[in-house]
């Protein structure tokens, strides 16, 4: 079976290495990274004159973006947050704070007020998704519940193309990702040496 009919398969196999990878991140090398993708982040000109910003709080050693939720919500831009469904689709709730994050299942953080529905995302000017690796194409390797799957399928829908942003270490932009029918390719990944923009 070649890669492009095994797409499943081959995402499984190359999440466990990227995660692992991840794991063995050093604390310090990912609070540095984190400062600078901050800091990149905030110069991107797809949030510079966003209103509403959805984004996600990272955990454990994904590259982290909680100085950057800080600095959104302080410059008075409205910032969504994801919160997981049972079915693994994604609700939505503003962030307000870090003291207004919450312990949720499988070691997210999630805002504790009110639930925006399904569909708040669908009014933001920019999405910050999580990722694992993205390829030269944009085509981005998610975690596999298919929660951003679906988030892309619901703004394709609504005929609404706000900038698709991942945040990444710079090993995870990879030459190819597997892919199947139902992945969208994303505009630009930031990671700690640059920004990088994808054409479709
Ligand atoms: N920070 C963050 N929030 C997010 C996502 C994400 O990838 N990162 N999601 C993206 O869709 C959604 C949640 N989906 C998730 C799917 C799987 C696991 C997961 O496998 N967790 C591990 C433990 C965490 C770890 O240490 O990596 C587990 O349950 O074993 C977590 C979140 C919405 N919020
Ligand atoms: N629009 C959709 N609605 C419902 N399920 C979907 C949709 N798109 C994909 N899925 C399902 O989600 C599962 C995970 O897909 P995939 O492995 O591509 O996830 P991913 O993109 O890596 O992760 P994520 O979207 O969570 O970041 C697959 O079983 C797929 O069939």
């Amino acid at each position: 079976m070649n890669s492009n009919t095994n797409g499943k398969a081959d995402k499984a196999t190359l999440r466990g290495e990227l995660l692992e990878a991840r794991r063995r991140l050093p604390e310090d090398d990912a609070q540095e990274a984190a400062a600078v993708l901050a800091r990149r982040a905030l110069e991107l000109d797809e949030l510079a004159d966003a209103h509403t910003v959805a984004a996600y709080v990272s955990v454990g050693r994904e590259p982290g973006t909680r100085a950057l939720l800080d600095a959104l919500h302080a410059r008075g831009v409205r910032v969504l947050l994801p919160v997981l469904l049972p079915d693994n689709d994604l609700d939505w709730g503003l962030y307000t704070g870090t003291e207004r994050l919450v312990r949720a299942g499988r070691g997210l953080l999630e805002p504790d007020g009110a639930r925006l529905g399904p569909d708040a995302v669908l009014g933001a000017d920019a999405v910050l998704l999580p990722g694992l690796a993205v390829d030269a194409r944009g085509m981005r390797l998610g975690r596999g519940g298919g929660s951003y799957d679906r988030v892309l399928a619901r703004l394709a829908h609504a005929r609404v193309q706000p900038p698709l942003v991942v945040l990444l270490y710079d090993d995870e932009v990879v030459a190819r990702v597997p892919e199947e029918p139902h992945d969208h390719p994303v505009h630009a990944v930031v990671t700690p040496s640059g920004v990088r923009r994808f054409t479709a």
